[in-house]
């Protein structure tokens, strides 16, 4: 859980600092005051520097500023307060500290902070290439399959060595053998592990879209690009002569797709641009019981929560997202149009919460917990 934010240079924000209280945080502001901004500096330090917001993360510097800085104070699942320090320039992250130490790995940072967002930019969850999907489910194992990122590094690597002969032409089949192997099973174990994740995970989606849109119902399976009863090696073997010809590997765990089906077909060819949305954010609240089990934290961070949901089901959200329990940041453009939100759920009034105010890139806090 976050307790403390200071941001230097991040977007519009020259120097700020938050304290958040652990259950519902409201963030106010008219546009382009600096609201996504502040949900995004959170997301960028606990997913290892990320953004939710397409563009280019070069664009998180504020302007004229060599770089941005964030330092967080966590609450780990320990129970221990810990410490974390980024400096982003337009280049790349040129500094990480995790209480006063470089971490061998990004991986350690964003296991400490797991961050979930609901945004405008999620319906891209049903929409959007398949890459999002993977990157999606790759998120939930991360924090719950313990072998999971050993395993990806390992298939990663065989990916990159196996397309660089490829790119470099005329492979032998010796050479191209040792590393089909080496794809061919880190590809068959991520597989096992997205299968068992994708059974838990499809049991909260139909608790989450119960809640939010009982008339929605969406079956996930994993799409993997594999003939029937083929494994990866038989399905490396059988492209062999494509990938050669085309230099890079069509087959493999990178490859894999979540499909996301409603009444027999394809969702992203059915459901309206709100139910979309209704489905991404059921998808995303999945993974919180999932991480919860896990034993870790998540922050949840609510973007212009209001956009495309009419009031019934902005009703349903707020309501599914007041019995979470989570840590939430959660975004509207003033009183009056939180207070509408809030009216619409009575749960809400009664969880602790804590209210700021956003004005050009300053925050101030209006309320306590
Ligand atoms: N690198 C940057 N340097 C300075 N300002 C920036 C930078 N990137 C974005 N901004 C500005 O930061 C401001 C805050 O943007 P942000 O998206 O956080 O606003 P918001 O409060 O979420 O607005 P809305 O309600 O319209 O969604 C905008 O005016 C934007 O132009």
């Amino acid at each position: 859980m976050l307790s403390r934010l200071q941001l230097g240079n991040f977007r519009n924000y020259s120097q700020a600092e938050v304290a958040f209280c652990p259950r519902v945080n409201v963030i106010l502001g008219d546009n382009g005051s600096g609201k996504t901004s502040l949900l995004e500096a959170v997301y960028f330090i606990g997913s290892g520097g990320r953004s939710f917001r397409g563009g280019r993360l070069s664009r998180l510097v504020k302007d004229q500023a060599d770089a941005a800085t964030l330092y967080a104070e966590v609450a780990g699942a320990d129970d221990r307060v810990h410490r974390l320090g980024v400096r982003r320039t337009p280049g790349g992250i040129d500094a990480l500290k995790l209480d006063g130490q470089t971490p061998r790995a990004l991986s350690e940072v964003a296991t400490l902070l797991p961050v979930l967002a609901l945004h405008p930019g999620s319906v891209e969850l049903v929409f959007g290439a398949s890459a999002l999907r993977r990157r999606f489910l790759d998120w939930g194992m991360f924090h719950v399959e313990h072998d999971f990122m050993p395993l990806w590094r390992q298939a990663a690597g065989a990916l990159k060595h196996r397309n660089a002969l490829l790119k470099k032409g005329r492979p032998t089949l010796r050479e191209l053998a040792f590393w089909d192997q080496q794809l061919a099973q880190s590809s068959d174990r991520i597989e096992g592990l997205r299968r068992r994740y994708l059974a838990g995970l499809q049991s909260q989606l139909d608790t989450a879209l119960a809640a939010l849109s009982p008339e929605l119902s969406v079956v996930l399976t994993l799409q993997t690009g594999l003939h029937k009863g083929e494994n990866y090696l038989q399905a490396l073997e059988r492209v062999r002569a494509d990938d050669i010809r085309r230099g890079f590997s069509q087959v493999g765990f990178h490859r894999a797709d979540l499909r996301l089906e409603t009444d027999g077909v394809l969702a992203r060819d059915r459901v309206s641009r709100g139910q979309a949305k209704l489905v991404a954010y059921a998808l995303v609240l999945a993974q919180l019981p999932m991480i919860q089990a896990a034993g870790k934290v998540c922050t949840l961070l609510v973007d212009d929560l209001g956009a495309e949901l009419d009031a019934r089901h902005r009703h349903q959200v707020l309501h599914y997202l007041a019995s979470t329990g989570h840590q939430t940041l959660i975004t509207a453009l003033d009183l009056p149009h939180w207070q509408g939100l809030a009216a619409e759920n009575n749960e809400l009034s009664g969880v602790e919460s804590r209210m700021f105010h956003v004005e050009h890139g300053r925050i101030r806090r209006l309320t306590d917990c």
